[in-house]
């Protein structure tokens, strides 16, 4: 009888297809508008005729609820009696309409105090996770597995009956399934991009929760409100029944059928009438909380493990400090290792990552789908989620231990001194909130400034970010804008506090080919203009060859080569580069030439094959390769794990697959020609490799 009813979604109950975790709005065929339905319409209706009839009620032309003999006992519908009398000769239509009151007052009381009392538990168990999680989700399933009967009786007999003590009972008793709700709500949001974004600008726990996560619970609260007022409704109507409730004089539905019992036989009417109605407003308030609840319904993702064996995060053998002899290089990543505890295992994303990055550099990190390059910035800004993760290496900033700060000395940093760009830029911006309140925000909360100062940078920022009318977008929302619009917003927020170091994790993926090359000539520009660092994860093959200085290749969670960006592509020496580069889509070559794919599926993070990750998919492995995991031997200024590697060519010949993102604008004969594994131009690389750009 009381509202256990389980909450919509459920993250952990879905299928391990979509590792970023992204709650999306469910698929709805394009073009087609989301419509109501005549159920839904005829519910509200019905809602709204029982909540007006219940607040006017005293203003209605009816009699009393308690005049008896208002009409003849017991008589059936008559002129003057819509729904006939009871047993007293009072009015039944005019008792219907004062229950009303109780119940939907009881309903309305009842979920503001269960919402109050459990959201912020939801929110906090399902931001934090871990321990926190545990300790809150053990209390709240103790407090579901009481007999609510028990307590409710407990309750009523020890304080009394009476609207106040039923209204607190239903309200507590209903706390668990709102702390249910708003914490499987929550998970699916806390790894989403805006909140990501959200933390990469330094934003304290209790601000992302308050402003990116909570307005995004509404919408899902909203539909599980309607249903909790249906449990309510009925358990209201259970108690009066069992005459716990609201005392007589004052109707209730429950307390009507319970009085009309006797008269069953001669009178049924007196039961029918509160029980129909009663029937009707439980029907309609489900009707309703369904339908809301399939508006708003996440696609969810298998990111939560569904029992992560080690919760929290730990660190683990940690290297010692690098020797250095000269200054501090800008950015610098030792043995860096980040590993996912799964049902099947411990998913070994990164695993020992080095790299260093001066200012003024382009650093991008290429790699097939799942190869660790996400999960390798989002280690090195320290955002990965806060449990079930395994840490290890270490992390400089101009030679200050990032790994050795706080989570409030990291939030100082992220904003300020590293920022990030994400993919899919209507994901990185939180779709409740104006552009304005987004943008200014680390304005405020980094640099202090007042709200009209912050919107005066603002707009100087998206100004200077390419966007027309700032002003105009500022007011506005993210949906109103374009893709590339949205991403240059994006940016801006990233800009905004000048920072040392930019993370671009797949900034051009979500955009169409002629915004990409203006989103990366932006971003390069910003970077040169700056005196930025930039460290851009990419599947690009060509993008990375027009802007990159230097590259890192990751297999499996590993570097696998490394080197300057123009060698590197010209003469691949680690077998997966050049299978890689071989793989790339060569928009120059003639149609219907067949694109050379790289055999087999990446390895599997729990158990990567032995010896060299590459082996089992590559066409040059031998013995040896099985047997030992090759280090990354430097060579010049390049670097590559591989036993048999790939000769050192000196290309003066078109080397292979070229790939463009030729546009028609002198962008196009660029910088793919300076490459030669991704152009189709002639190139001298022995020391003869023009900087294009
Ligand atoms: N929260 C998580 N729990 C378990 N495994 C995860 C989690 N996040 C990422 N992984 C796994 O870590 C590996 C590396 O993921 P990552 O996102 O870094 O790959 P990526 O190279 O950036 O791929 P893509 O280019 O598709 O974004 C993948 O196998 C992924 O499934």
């Amino acid at each position: 009888m009381l509202p256990d009813v389980e909450p919509g979604p459920d993250p952990a109950k879905v299928p391990a297809d979509d590792p970023a975790g992204t709650p999306a709005p469910a698929a709805r065929p394009a073009g087609k508008r989301r419509r109501f339905g005549w159920g839904f319409r005829l519910a509200v209706a019905w809602l709204v005729l029982v909540a007006g009839a219940a607040l006017l009620a005293d203003l209605l032309p009816i009699p009393h609820y308690d005049a008896t003999l208002s009409g003849e006992p017991r008589s059936g519908p008559a002129f003057g009696h819509p729904f006939g009398t009871d047993a007293l000769g009072r009015d039944i239509l005019s008792r219907i309409v004062h229950g009303a009151r109780v119940s939907l007052g009881v309903g309305l009381g009842a979920v503001l105090i269960g919402l109050l009392l459990g959201a912020p538990f939801g929110l906090v168990a399902g931001y934090y996770r871990g321990v926190v999680d545990r300790i809150i989700m053990t209390a709240n399933d103790i407090v579901l597995a009481f007999p609510a009967l028990v307590f409710a009786l407990a309750v009523v007999a020890f304080a009394g009956a009476g609207v106040r003590n039923v209204l607190i009972v239903l309200g507590v008793l209903g706390a668990p399934a709102w702390v249910r709700l708003v914490r499987s709500v929550t998970m699916a949001y806390a790894q989403r991009e805006f909140v990501t974004a959200a933390r990469a600008l330094g934003a304290k726990g209790g601000t992302v929760m308050r402003r990116e996560i909570a307005p995004n619970v509404v919408l899902p609260a909203l539909s599980y409100a309607f249903v909790i007022m249906a449990v309510v409704v009925v358990a209201e109507g259970s108690l009066a029944f069992l005459g716990l409730s609201v005392q007589a004089p004052t109707p209730t539905w429950g307390g009507m059928i319970n009085e009309g019992r006797s008269n069953l036989d001669d009178a049924p009417h007196i039961v029918l009438v509160p029980s129909l109605v009663m029937f009707c407003t439980v029907l309609a308030f489900n009707l309703v909380g369904d339908r809301l609840q399939e508006l708003t319904t996440i696609r969810h993702s298998g990111l939560e493990p569904r029992r992560a064996r080690k919760k929290a995060a730990v660190t683990v053998d940690e290297p010692a400090a690098p020797e250095r002899k000269g200054p501090a290089p800008l950015l610098e990543a030792v043995d860096v290792r980040t590993g996912f505890h799964t049902p099947y295992g411990l998913v070994r994303a990164v695993d020992g990552v080095s790299f260093t990055l001066e200012r003024g550099r382009t650093l991008a990190i290429v790699g097939e789908s799942g190869s660790g390059k996400s999960q390798l910035i989002r280690s090195v800004l320290g955002l990965l989620p806060p449990a079930g993760v395994e840490r290890g290496g270490r992390v400089y900033l101009d030679g200050e231990d990032l790994t050795a700060k706080s989570p409030e000395q990291m939030r100082g940093i992220l904003g300020t001194r590293m920022a990030a760009v994400f993919q899919d830029p209507m994901t990185a911006l939180n779709p409740v909130r104006t552009v304005g309140a987004q943008v200014t925000e680390p304005l405020r909360v980094h640099r202090g400034m007042d709200r009209k100062e912050a919107y005066a940078t603002a707009e100087r920022l998206l100004a200077s970010v390419g966007i027309p009318e700032p002003r105009r977008v500022l007011r506005g929302y993210p949906h109103q804008l374009s893709g590339g619009m949205r991403q240059r917003i994006t940016i801006a927020m990233a800009l905004s506090c000048d920072p040392e170091i930019l993370f671009a994790d797949e900034p051009t993926t979500a955009l169409d080919v002629t915004v990409q090359k203006q989103i990366m000539r932006l971003l390069h520009d910003q970077r040169e203009r700056r005196d930025m660092a930039m460290v851009l994860v990419s599947h690009d093959l060509a993008m990375v060859a027009d802007w990159a200085d230097e590259v890192i290749v990751m297999y499996a969670g590993r570097v696998v080569e490394h080197g300057p960006a123009a060698e590197l592509f010209a003469a691949p020496r680690m077998r997966y580069t050049e299978a890689l580069l071989k793989a790339a889509p060569d928009l120059t070559a003639p149609s219907h030439t067949r694109l050379e794919v790289i055999d087999g599926r990446p390895p599997n993070l729990v158990a990567p094959p032995a010896g060299c990750r590459f082996h089992p998919r590559c066409p040059f492995a031998r013995e040896r390769c099985a047997a030992e995991a090759p280090p990354l031997v430097n060579e010049g200024s390049r670097a590559y794990a591989c036993w048999y590697p790939a000769e050192p060519v000196t290309v003066t010949e078109p080397a292979g697959p070229a790939v463009s993102t030729a546009d028609g604008t002198d962008d196009a004969a660029r910088s793919h020609q300076d490459h030669p594994a991704v152009s189709a131009g002639p190139v001298d690389v022995e020391g003869n490799i023009k900087d294009g750009r």
